[in-house]
């Protein structure tokens, strides 16, 4: 008998690619989430993948998680993960204000491979245990956050702050997208809604012949 898989046959599975700048801690956040574990040495990734179950909303979720290297030798392979990949950790270090200036780089080249707007991401400002280090104002990240319109947590592979909480945070996000664009119910929706901006409009019409615009001259 084949050895019985230990995820549930009806669980999806969600690509995540974790990015950033190199050693700002993308494989300890990775491995925190995945395995509870610390690493306090540095070894520069090539490319590493996890595969976990989660579970999000009462829903189970198998996330193949994509830990990549931030070293600019391996920035070949970026092209094929950011095709493949359906949500995206944007990882910058506190300490490091060139970190950051990396992630708006690789932000946009998501966006431009993937040729969409709405690509579920959230951008992580990590080794918030080391305050006395920071180069980068809280405030700052919470600009960029509303400027590309994805959350902003501050976490800590080291003490696990937020750990669970960016990658869940992520799900909810692929989760949502999934079900927009895979939901049956699409067509009668939009039906539906075209049917009411023609109300709309034939409303305005209606207004428009009774109240006339102001025109200025
Ligand atoms: N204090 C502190 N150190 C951290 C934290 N996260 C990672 N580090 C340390 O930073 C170094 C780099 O961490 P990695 O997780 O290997 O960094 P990376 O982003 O995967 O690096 P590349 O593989 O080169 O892309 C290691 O020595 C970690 O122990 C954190 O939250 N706090």
């Amino acid at each position: 008998m084949a050895p019985r898989s230990p995820y549930s046959s009806s669980s999806r599975e969600l690509h995540v690619v974790v990015l950033g700048a190199g050693g700002v801690g993308k494989s300890c956040l990775t491995a925190q989430f995945v395995h509870n574990e610390w690493i306090e040495s540095y070894d520069p990734t090539i490319e590493d993948s996890y595969r976990t179950q989660v579970q999000v909303d009462g829903r189970q979720v198998i996330l193949e998680i994509l830990d990549t290297a931030g070293t600019e030798q391996f920035v070949a392979m970026r092209d094929l993960y950011m095709k493949t990949g359906q949500g995206f950790l944007l990882v910058f270090s506190i300490t490091s204000a060139s970190s950051l200036n990396e992630l708006e780089g690789l932000r946009e080249e998501i966006l431009r491979i993937k040729d969409d707007d709405n690509v579920p991401m959230v951008i992580v400002g990590n080794k918030a245990d080391l305050e006395e280090g920071r180069a980068i104002p809280r405030a700052k990240g919470f600009a960029i956050s509303q400027k590309w319109g994805a959350p902003y947590y501050e976490a800590s592979a080291r003490t696990r702050t937020n750990v669970d909480e960016v990658f869940i945070d992520l799900c909810r996000q692929m989760l949502r997208k999934e079900d927009d664009t895979t939901d049956p119910d699409d067509s009668s929706r939009i039906d539906a809604l075209k049917a009411s901006n023609n109300k709309r409009r034939r409303r305005s019409k209606f207004r428009d012949s009774t109240h006339p615009r102001c025109v200025i001259l």
